[in-house]
């Protein structure tokens, strides 16, 4: 992940160079007018002024003022483009090294948590930038700015400052975290609210039809009084908090003055002048702003710091290994499974050795109770998974190891439903491999009897494709399709005819046999037996 945030600081250095400008000439911006205006006010009061100079200052202080909003637009743009540039690069990594990894790690980690992994924790990566670390360094130099120039103009101030600073840091702590929490509280409970509105609408009948609404009134009521509660927490730390620090300010320059004119020796460290007073009232009130954002940038920080310890753990996974299998051995028997056991975890085994050769033009109709683990060894002839123990072996060769070209020349696999991607109908069949030609597409699609159905389209094969395009049937007609279109020698159906009506049943048996011929066949389906005969094999009892 390092690697990822260096090369995009390294490809990005101008950004980074302009950002670094533009966060000092932001900080000088808004630590230069109240020293202008020092001088103006000093000027009138002893009266020793030129028109022209005064003139100068004025506008001066007028553009520095003007330009603050500008030059903090720009910085805060930049720090913008900077973030989302590193979370471009980390996505881009991401989504390569998703496609790398085995099929294992699919098995612990729900497709949720992967998602919220890419959403969620990018994003907070990404406010680690922009409203994490680099604001908390440019608020930092702010305030160190401000209290450069406050010591520079008035001792006695910044040594009150300095006494006065770390406790209001703590106190706007203390109010941002009730805060947050009460905001936290307040989506939780319109979270529920929200999942509560389905739930009724779903409902709605058996609601009626029982007598519950008064349980759902209820229900409705207890999370909405919750975010009502939150809310009221949220809104009185909010309106309680400005006047505090409102309040503090004040309190501030009032011990200032009442310090400087008590005695001579004070009024010295505090080094007071009408243009002074006027200098430090503004700094006063300048250093709150960037104290209160480096506590939200602290909260950011530290509920960035776990999406960052979750993203290297993704980034530390074990992608699969380049297969070196590039030959088949063609002697070899089309598949041998040997004495093999496999567990989805450690403690509990699913296959318990199994053994199998399939000769080629064989057909083996696998059964077995359901959760036997037929579709599991189906994963293992894919090379999917490895065995705990024993091995599998297509033309001789470990089917893990199979170099990524050859795979779809030596298996076609069909599943109980189609799944599609993002494209037209052709990349349906081709999934975007530029070896599929148009021909064998045809080829496949005359053999499963749908040729006719995807000519008749607007496009053609060309067609956007969209579920609706294709009945269930058609669809699994259009995976055999797929399986078949380069020509593989291994088929694998697991229950393709499962959730279908026995006419559409039908003509996808048919399609099924036309595709099954001249090639080793597995599958996992009844039906086909009976329609085609062959051997059948027992899973998790004994063989027959
Ligand atoms: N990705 C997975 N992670 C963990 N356990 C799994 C996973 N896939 C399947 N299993 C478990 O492995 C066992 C075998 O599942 P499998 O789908 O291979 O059985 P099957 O014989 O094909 O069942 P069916 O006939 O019902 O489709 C089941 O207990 C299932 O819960």
């Amino acid at each position: 992940m390092s690697n990822v945030i260096w090369q995009t600081l390294r490809q990005n250095g101008w950004l980074l160079v302009f950002l670094i400008l533009a966060i000092a000439v932001s900080i000088a911006v808004s630590v230069t007018p109240p020293l202008i205006l020092q001088y103006i006010v000093d000027s009138l009061v002893s009266g020793s002024f030129s028109t022209y100079s005064l003139l100068t200052a004025g506008l001066l202080y007028f553009a520095l003022n003007a330009g603050s909003g500008l030059v903090d637009a720009l910085k805060e743009t930049l720090i913008t483009v900077f973030g989302q540039k590193i979370t471009h690069g980390l996505r881009s990594a991401m989504c390569q090294r998703l496609g790398d990894l085995p099929a294992s790690y699919f098995v612990g980690h729900e497709a949720g948590a992967v998602t919220s992994l890419f959403v969620n924790d990018v994003d907070t990566l990404e406010n680690l930038f922009d409203s994490g670390v680099v604001s908390m360094i440019a608020d930092a130099f702010t305030i160190f700015s401000i209290l450069a120039v406050v010591f520079h103009l008035s001792t006695g101030l910044g040594i009150l400052l300095c006494i006065s600073l770390p406790l209001l840091f703590l106190l706007t702590r203390y109010f941002q975290k009730r805060m947050l929490q009460a905001q936290r509280d307040n989506r939780i409970a319109v979270g529920r609210t929200n999942e509560l509105i389905p739930e009724t609408v779903r409902n709605i009948r058996t609601i009626h039809t029982c007598q519950q609404e008064n349980y759902l009134r209820q229900r409705y009521g207890r999370t909405i009084r919750a975010s009502f509660d939150a809310m009221e927490r949220s809104n009185f730390c909010d309106s309680i908090y400005s006047p505090l620090i409102i309040a503090s300010c004040t309190l501030i320059i009032c011990v200032m003055m009442t310090l400087s004119v008590s005695s001579p020796s004070l009024q010295e460290l505090f080094g007071m002048t009408v243009g002074s007073v006027v200098a430090l009232i503004a700094y006063v009130r300048r250093i709150f702003s960037p104290l209160e954002s480096i506590g939200m940038e602290i909260q950011n920080i530290q509920s960035a710091i776990a999406g960052i310890g979750r993203l290297k753990d993704f980034f530390a996974e074990p992608v699969q290994a380049q297969g070196q299998c590039t030959a088949l051995d063609k002697a070899a028997a089309p598949l041998v499974i040997d004495d093999v056991t496999f567990g989805y975890d450690r403690e509990k085994a699913i296959l318990h050795h199994v053994s199998l050769t399939v000769k080629a033009g064989e057909m083996v109709t696998i059964t077995g109770r359901t959760g036997a683990g037929k579709s599991t060894l189906f994963k293992l002839i894919l090379g999917l998974y490895r065995p705990r123990q024993g091995q599998v072996r297509i033309f001789g060769c470990d089917p893990s190891q199979l170099a990524a070209p050859l795979r779809r020349q030596v298996f076609g696999y069909v599943e109980q439903q189609f799944h599609a991607i993002r494209g037209t109908v052709a990349d349906q069949l081709s999934l975007k491999d530029e070896r599929v030609t148009r021909d064998a597409m045809e080829k496949a699609l005359r053999l499963v009897g749908l040729w006719e159905t995807c000519c008749a389209l607007p496009q053609g094969l060309d067609t956007p494709f969209r579920p609706e395009l294709f009945s269930r049937g058609q669809s699994q007609l259009l995976s055999i399709a797929r399986a078949i279109v380069m020509d593989p020698q291994i088929l694998l159906f697991d229950e393709i005819t499962a959730n279908l009506d026995s006419l559409t049943e039908t003509q996808v048996l048919q399609a099924l046999q036309a595709a099954a011929q001249d090639r080793t066949v597995l599958s996992i389906s009844h039906r086909l037996y009976e329609a085609r005969g062959g051997r059948r094999v027992v899973i998790g009892e004994t063989e027959s």
